[in-house]
């Protein structure tokens, strides 16, 4: 018998995820079906979501053999019913308060410090990168967490040895880059472009530096179409642009509008789901039918 969501207590309530307190030492991680685009969480979820992503994430776990903070499979007993598929225990870890980027191509707003001055986090690039380039080897580019609502804030990997000590930013820097590389050529064989991601990383009780959060999902890495890309083309989202071309190009919606974008039909609904299941399918090498939670 699974224990309800209500005997747990809610710790963090994210845009689409929420950490709930298991016992002192487990957490329990919860991918919501919600999606967000142009900074606004949308009021039509998207079905299955928050059950891909977190198969994503325990794929990359298990393909990348990093040490992690994940304390139990994808159907241990303590996961609720109502979340089974989408959420996971994991240990509850002392957070390093840095997120860690990696960038493998130029976009967002590494291109935008690179157009101000040639660097992104104090890293110097090559003269002629337009968006969409290749950075080989990917470089790592930090943020400190911002307040809910804000954009983090890219510091220079100086910031984040004055901030958390040499060694620890070393070996964050060494963990993030190693273990982008490896997905993202696991993902590229694939056809899939992962342009950038952001690892957290925590310490356990022991003091082992663990990977945490969520590991190269399309909420936390830019995903694109292997097939379409082209430096200086700018790239649609793999998972979201089929969100946002109708936002912004069919709902009679616009970013500068001052309301809400409106809810989404349920064609867009559908066809975006089924984007997701094909990014974990074509990744992972995986059938989603196979995941836990699905519809009995
Ligand atoms: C709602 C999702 O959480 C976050 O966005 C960032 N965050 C992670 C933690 C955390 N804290 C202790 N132990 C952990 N294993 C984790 C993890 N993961 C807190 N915030």
């Amino acid at each position: 018998m699974r224990p309800e969501l209500s005997e747990y207590t809610p710790i963090y309530s994210g845009k689409v995820r929420e950490l709930y307190e298991i016992d002192d030492e487990h957490l329990l991680l919860v991918a919501s079906d919600r999606i967000s685009a142009y900074d606004y969480i949308l009021d039509t979820p998207i079905p299955d979501k928050g059950r891909v992503l977190t198969a994503m994430s325990v794929f990359f776990f298990d393909a990348l053999g990093v040490p992690n903070h994940l304390a139990g499979p994808a159907d241990d007993p303590r996961i609720p019913e109502s979340v089974l598929g989408r959420a996971l225990v994991t240990r509850r870890l002392e957070m390093v308060p840095v997120e860690c980027v990696a960038r493998g191509y130029l976009t967002g707003s590494g291109l935008k410090e690179y157009r101000a001055g040639g660097e992104v986090c104090g890293v110097p690039l090559p003269d002629g990168l337009v968006d969409g380039s290749r950075i080989d080897p990917p470089i790592f580019t930090p943020a400190t967490k911002a307040a809910v609502g804000d954009h983090d804030e890219n510091v220079s990997f100086e910031r984040v040895a004055e901030d958390v000590g040499i060694e620890l930013a070393t070996r964050l820097r060494d963990l993030t880059l190693d273990v982008y590389t490896r997905g993202a050529d696991i993902a590229r064989e694939r056809g899939i472009i992962l342009a950038d991601t952001k690892f957290e990383f925590g310490h356990s009780s022991d003091g082992d530096l663990l990977l945490a959060d969520e590991v190269l999902t399309p909420d936390s890495s830019r995903y694109w179409d292997g097939a379409l890309y082209e430096p200086g083309k700018t790239l649609p989202s793999f998972d979201k642009q089929i969100v946002r071309d109708w936002l912004t190009k069919e709902s009679g919606w616009s970013t500068s509008s001052d309301t809400p974008p409106p809810a989404l039909p349920a064609e867009v609904v559908e066809r975006t789901r089924a984007r997701y299941i094909e990014a974990y399918e074509r990744i992972s090498g995986l059938r989603f039918a196979d995941w836990p939670g699905g519809a009995a």
